[in-house]
């Protein structure tokens, strides 16, 4: 008997464009929601957007939020039992929006995601990813109701975290190619539409690396699209799958080993050069990958990232024990591999 059911979870309404930002009151209008909203939002997006949001609902509460821990979703959810809201749109970058993602699953109420910057595909997806010590728990939540994602907003914000969202797109190459072996290998379950639509996401932004520049509208609007295929994708694999293989595992170590030193997309681009090389072997597309992400200003190196070679073999050689996700990285890579393949991609020197 065919047993299979398939529950996907989208945002119902995806609002990408100039000046949108005024249009999130009919937005969520749409949604038909009912009560006061709880904008949650950190320092630098509420002074720069929180009174555009603000006066767009009848008594609006806020809560700003400095860091991004359980102990953030835990006071978010005190502050909401006050203020009794009737849903949270969270205004800013992965920091608020992972917050009020996990912090609305558990207070069983919607929520709209509002990026003020296109850093990561985390600011569509059905996933937050927060610290704890030196470990970090990628939570599954469902995704935003939806998305209102302005373009004048975007391109204002810093380049550096735009060229990481970019990267973290074109990471879906190599995290594609990670899950289809672990379909082979392992009968893991696949999803041909999600695996397509990721890897199609990864082709269109590099096909358009050339018009993705600092300041641009269009720039913003090409990656900000990007990313909203990718929290799709997601959305529709049901796991972060299509978006996060060896690569993120590496990311992930840096994040303990290494904390603080380079953003999420930067890392797994930096990964993603050498895994690609793992899968394909010194032809394969991994000098194509490490181009697209110069052409668009991403490091391409471990000094670029900040990081010293140490720590990126570090990385390499333990990213196989964090997680149960069967990569090209199963089994673990030794010393002189890792230090091989570091080398030949030139993320370290000789
Ligand atoms: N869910 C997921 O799948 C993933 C989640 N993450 C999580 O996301 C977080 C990192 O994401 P990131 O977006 O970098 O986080 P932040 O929310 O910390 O934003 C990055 C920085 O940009 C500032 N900022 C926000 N908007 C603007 C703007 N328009 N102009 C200028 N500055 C702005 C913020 O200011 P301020 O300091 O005032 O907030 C902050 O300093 C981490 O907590 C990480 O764990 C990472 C990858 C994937
Ligand atoms: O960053 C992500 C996808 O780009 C989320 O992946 P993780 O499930 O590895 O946290
Ligand atoms: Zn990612």
């Amino acid at each position: 008997m065919f047993e299979k059911t398939t529950w996907i979870k989208l945002p119902r309404n995806v609002l990408v464009g100039h000046d949108v930002i005024d249009d999130l009151g009919e937005a969520v209008g749409e949604l038909y929601l009912t009560g006061r909203p709880l904008i949650v939002t950190s320092p630098t997006p509420n002074e720069i957007a929180g009174d555009r949001v603000r006066a767009q609902f009848d008594d609006p509460a806020t809560a700003v939020v400095e860091e991004a821990s359980f102990d953030a979703v835990e006071e978010l959810k005190a502050t909401a039992e006050a203020v009794d809201p009737g849903y949270l749109i969270a205004l800013g970058g992965g920091k608020p929006i992972d917050i009020a993602k996990m912090a609305a699953d558990h207070l069983d109420v919607g929520f709209v995601s509002v990026p003020t910057v296109a850093s990561h595909d985390g600011i569509v997806s059905g996933r937050s990813s927060i610290p704890e010590g030196d470990t970090r728990h990628s939570v599954a939540a469902d995704p935003p109701l939806a998305v209102v994602a302005d373009t004048t907003l975007l391109a204002e914000a810093p380049w550096r975290l735009t060229t990481a969202g970019c990267a973290d797109i074109i990471s879906n190459y190599t995290a594609v190619k990670d899950w289809r072996l672990a379909r082979r290998l392992r009968n893991v379950e696949y999803s041909e539409y999600a695996g397509a639509l990721s890897e199609m996401t990864a082709e269109l932004l590099v096909e358009n690396a050339d018009m993705i520049r600092p300041g641009l509208e269009e720039s913003a609007w090409v990656v900000v699209k990007a990313l909203v295929s990718s929290g799709v994708a997601m959305s529709i694999a049901g796991s972060s799958r299509p978006a996060s293989g060896a690569e993120h595992l590496i990311s992930h170590q840096l994040d303990r080993i290494a904390p603080g030193k380079a953003l999420h997309g930067h890392q797994v681009g930096v990964a993603s050069i050498m895994t690609e090389y793992l899968h394909s072997g010194e032809n394969g597309r991994w000098s194509a990958i490490r181009d697209a992400l110069d052409e668009l200003d991403a490091p391409t190196t471990a000094s670029e990232l900040g990081i010293d070679d140490a720590e990126l073999l570090a990385a390499l050689t333990s990213a196989h024990e964090i997680r149960d996700r069967y990569t090209i990285l199963q089994g673990g890579i030794n010393e002189e591999a890792a230090i091989e393949v570091a080398t030949a991609t030139g993320v370290i020197d000789e």
